[in-house]
């Protein structure tokens, strides 16, 4: 992996984020970075006026948080943290600095200055490498800014206000945020992406690379470095670069990390790596000079090992309901959650710590808190809750997946395994009681709901007046579709224990009437008459043969114009991309008789029963689209 000598530099040091964003927090976590987070204390009061443009204040602010919280780790908890990073975003319009809103008002002041213009958006930050001398904290500021150009749309002033009442505006310089609802209000945007929601990643890790990897004689002489290198890309930057590096931090740094394992700082500071002859392998000279090699610290290979204790530190926190628990009552202490759910003061401790160093909770001096996603994507009621299946994976994929041994051998389902007794049919097994059938319900729901607009807007829809959901569960995606398409009628068909159980998930509001609810075995019983039947992760439960079967009922009652909307995660032809596909490829194997496919499979299952015109919508996200017509 290109990127991992950049932030590599930064894995055997104490980093500390000095930042509330938890926007900043994803965006480094979410590239593999490890840190604390330890929100500054410097209060943004700056006089804008006195900064000749509005990126020096950004960029001077930036550096004065990550001083504060420098000076306090080094003062108050005797701890010198190896290198602090800060972080400030403005928004710039008419020369006049957007900060956080302090009210509706004043978001609505502030959206209403950018309504249908062009404006600019900064971040500041400050890299402070630190250091201990004689008990005095000294510091090497390193400090850039990124700027992006964002355009609004001309929006209506109820559109404002309804964006205002959402609550999104008020933690957000500018009183938006692009990621999320604020992207709906957003023409275009010239310039990084991940500047406007908060840090600029890309500029962030040249700059590193500037740092830890400056120009050798022998680089300024080929390179079209100034006597300040000036790094364009950080893509070519391998260990074999560092050659001649004369970064003099890395002069005698400890190969081994208190862990036991081997630094990066070890592997990278080799003078002689230029007889690199592995991309895992380097060599490094030991104290007589003589080679000998080390492991570089395979990250994606770290990283995959420990994957299921990250995922089941997620899993036992849903379960316990923490996350319910912090977003009606946080922040909290450990001993508080502890006492709250029931649990030990010390295991929940560390399972918060893991929580919060995943990214998944904010942890401050008082107490944890959930993060801005954690709200909407991991408590029971969030907005798109995927609690269900988070649920859903832990009580019945985990099993299943402990079994993954035997399923690769055996190339069939692994239930008799997990749970005990011989399968019958895949959706008997989920049916047999009532609680395994609300969680496979409400698991099915979750991530339904949560693609239905992909699903819905991957296609223009609007010609098709009925539509029938097969297999269509609690009526997540029918409710969606109407929504959007108000003069389509969606019945949704579903095995008559499913349909019996769908009230709990029905939503209030416009347009709820156009859906409705039959029950059926789509293999056995006729299928209601409709324009458009959408089989939404559907076909990947079953094997070829299933899937003809079901297809022919389908186009027998399909008249010529009519279609099939498919919703699936959709496989390249190679079948060589895309790991989520392919894990839930995997997924399909442990537990059904199905698997993921791809596009010309699905385009020849199709076509075999007289559906053309197959148009695939690759949608990037959990499922992609397939829409195809009725010969
Ligand atoms: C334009 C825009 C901004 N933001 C957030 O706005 C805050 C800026 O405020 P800040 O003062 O730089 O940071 P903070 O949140 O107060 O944290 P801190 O670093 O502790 O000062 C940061 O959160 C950013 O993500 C978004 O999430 N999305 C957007 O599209």
């Amino acid at each position: 992996m290109v990127l991992n000598p950049v932030l590599g530099k930064l894995v055997s040091k104490r980093v500390v984020l000095a930042s509330a964003s938890p926007r900043r927090q994803e965006i480094l976590t979410n590239v593999g970075l490890r840190f604390e987070v330890v929100p500054s204390w410097f209060k943004e009061t700056l006089e804008k006026s006195s900064f000749a443009a509005p990126y020096e204040y950004a960029v001077e602010t930036a550096k004065q948080k990550a001083l504060e919280v420098a000076n306090r780790m080094h003062v108050k908890h005797l701890r010198t943290p190896d290198v602090v990073i800060g972080a400030d975003t403005i928004v710039t319009v008419d020369e006049q600095i957007l900060e956080k809103p302090v009210d509706k008002q004043d978001a609505y002041r502030m959206l209403s200055r950018l309504n249908g213009k062009e404006h600019s958006v900064f971040t500041g930050v400050a890299i402070i490498h630190c250091s201990s001398k004689d008990n005095q904290l000294e510091t090497e500021v390193t400090d850039f800014y990124e700027e992006t150009k964002v355009k609004f749309s001309d929006l209506s002033e109820e559109l404002l206000w309804e964006y205002i009442h959402s609550g999104e505006p008020m933690d957000k310089a500018g009183g938006y945020g692009i990621q999320a609802l604020g992207g709906m209000l957003v023409e275009y945007v010239h310039g990084d992406f991940l500047n406007v929601v908060g840090f600029p990643l890309n500029h962030f890790c040249k700059k590193l690379a500037e740092l830890y990897y400056p120009p050798s004689k022998h680089n300024v002489q080929h390179k079209k470095y100034d006597s300040i290198p000036s790094v364009d890309t950080f893509e070519n930057l391998s260990d074999g670069e560092s050659e001649s590096s004369n970064f003099t931090e890395h002069k005698g740094a400890s190969k081994l990390d208190s862990s036991g394992m081997c630094s990066s700082e070890a592997i990278y500071n080799s003078e002689n790596s230029s007889s690199v002859t592995t991309a895992l392998m380097v060599p490094l000279e030991n104290q007589n000079g003589v080679s000998e090699s080390a492991a570089k610290l395979p990250s994606k290979i770290l990283e995959l090992m420990d994957g299921f204790r990250a995922s089941k530190a997620l899993f036992v926190a849903s379960k316990l309901k923490i996350f319910d628990h912090l977003k009606d009552k946080g922040p909290l202490k450990a001993v508080d959650i502890a006492d709250e759910v029931g649990t030990s003061v010390c295991g929940t401790e560390r399972l918060l710590d893991a929580c919060a160093g995943l990214g998944l909770l904010e942890k401050t001096t008082q107490g944890y808190s959930n993060t801005d996603s954690t709200n909407t994507y991991l408590t029971s009621d969030g907005e798109y809750s995927l609690h269900g299946y988070v649920i859903h994976s832990n009580d019945h994929l985990w099993p299943l997946f402990t079994n993954l041994e035997s399923a690769v051998k055996e190339g069939t389902r692994q239930n008799h395994r997990a749970f005990g007794k011989k399968a019958e049919d895949l959706f008997k097994d989920y049916y047999h009681s009532q609680e395994v059938k609300q969680r496979f319900m409400a698991a099915m729901h979750s991530i339904a709901h949560l693609t239905a607009r992909d699903v819905a807007t991957a296609f223009d829809l609007s010609r098709f007046r009925s539509a029938c959901d097969l297999g269509g569960c609690t009526g997540a995606l029918a409710h969606e579709l109407v929504q959007i398409y108000p003069n389509l009628k969606v019945t949704v068909f579903d095995l008559p224990e499913v349909i019996a159980n769908t009230s709990y998930f029905q939503p209030s509001g416009q347009h709820t009437a156009q859906v409705t609810f039959v029950s059926g075995d789509f293999f056995k019983d006729n299928l209601p008459e409709a324009d458009l039947y959408i089989l939404s992760r559907v076909l990947h439960d079953w094997p070829d043969e299933k899937i003809h079967v079901l297809l022919s009922k389908v186009s027998a009652v399909c008249k010529p114009g009519c279609g099939i909307l498919l919703a699936e995660m959709v496989l390249d032809d190679e079948k060589k991309n895309r790991s989520t596909a392919l894990l839930q490829s995997l997924n399909m194997l442990v537990q059904t008789e199905g698997k993921e496919r791809s596009g010309s499979e699905y385009q020849a299952l199709l076509e075999q029963h007289g559906f053309t015109n197959v148009k695939i919508r690759m949608r990037g996200n959990l499922l992609d689209a397939i829409l195809c017509v009725k010969t």
